[in-house]
């Protein structure tokens, strides 16, 4: 079997353009225009790479983009005040802190600090606790971008067996949240899982999510499963030239694709969703701050 490759780039352009018509309904029906304010601390090129990106896609779909770029070695009261700003402006409705923050700030603290109306990362401890609940909250990106493809390709994820591979806060605790307020049976597992392959051969859906380059191999992978590559990893790519990189899943991509029944690809696959995601975050928190109906489709 080849798999079907789950198109992630194709998909966020179309949740960009719903995005986009509620943007308008927004501003036309209501004068209010979405803002995202993305702060950085430091310049990690990387991540200036991609807050560069988020703010162009935020600009193309018609909403306010703010970005703060503060010196690495930004005090932490200094951090907390900037924040504390952004809670108050009635302009901005989504606030992101790029993570990760050099050594000497509190990751923690900072993220604390966001009002959880604004947190359209939905790391803030409250929207962690309404999501462990099945409460409304904020969704991390990530898992909303993967739920939203699992969803689109299966119809229902209801009683399907899933394996999250990884625990981090960021990224498998919140997809494991949503796949079992989805009613899937889930397992989260790790790099420390006993008999790992065997626990992935069990799942229809997998989740890689460890952040190990190509670890999760074709022969774990239970014959038409969907696997979802969560992982970007830069690998050096001699065999492209001098100097040459390429970006790489926590999945080995071709034996996987040749026994799943759908893969994500890298890049292409959830990286795309996860930037159409913060998007749509915004859009729902500025339609709940100002007591609108929210859009449907794009929440969780
Ligand atoms: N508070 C916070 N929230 C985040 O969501 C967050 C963060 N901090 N820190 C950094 C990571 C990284 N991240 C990416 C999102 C999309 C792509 C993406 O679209 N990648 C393209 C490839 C881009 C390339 O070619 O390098 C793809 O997968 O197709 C990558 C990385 C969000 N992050």
């Amino acid at each position: 079997m080849t798999a079907t490759v789950i198109d992630g780039k194709e998909f966020a352009a179309k949740v960009r353009a719903q995005v986009a018509t509620h943007v308008t309904r927004l501003k036309t029906d209501h004068g209010i225009t979405p803002g995202l304010a993305v702060v950085l601390v430091g310049e990690d090129p990387a991540s200036q790479v991609y807050v560069r990106s988020k703010g162009k896609m935020t600009v193309e779909v018609g909403m306010k983009s703010v970005e703060h770029k503060l010196d690495v070695q930004t005090s932490e009261s200094d951090l907390l005040a900037l924040i504390d700003q952004l809670n108050k402006d009635p302009e901005i409705h989504g606030i992101l802190v790029q993570l990760p923050l050099p050594k000497h700030l509190n990751e923690e603290l900072v993220v604390n600090s966001v009002d959880p109306a604004k947190d359209v990362d939905g790391f803030h401890i409250s929207n962690v606790g309404l999501l462990g609940t099945g409460q409304k909250s904020m969704v991390p990106c990530t898992p909303l971008g993967c739920l939203m493809m699992l969803r689109d390709h299966h119809g229902s994820i209801s009683g399907m067996n899933a394996v999250v591979i990884g625990r981090s806060n960021i990224v498998g605790k919140p997809m494991a949240q949503l796949l079992l307020n989805d009613s899937a049976t889930v397992t989260i597992a790790h790099s420390r899982t006993k008999d790992l392959a065997d626990v992935v051969r069990r799942a229809d859906i997998v989740v890689a999510a460890v952040g190990r380059p190509e670890m999760v191999l074709g022969d774990w992978i239970k014959p038409g499963a969907t696997v979802i590559d969560v992982g970007i990893n830069r690998l050096d790519a001699p065999e492209k030239g001098e100097g040459k990189t390429k970006l790489v899943g926590d999945a080995h991509y071709e034996s996987c694709a040749a026994v799943a029944g759908a893969i994500t690809p890298v890049p292409g696959g959830v990286g795309p969703m996860t930037i159409a995601c913060l998007l749509a975050n915004t859009v729902t928190a500025c339609c709940r701050a100002n007591g609108l109906v929210e859009p449907e489709g794009l929440t969780a």
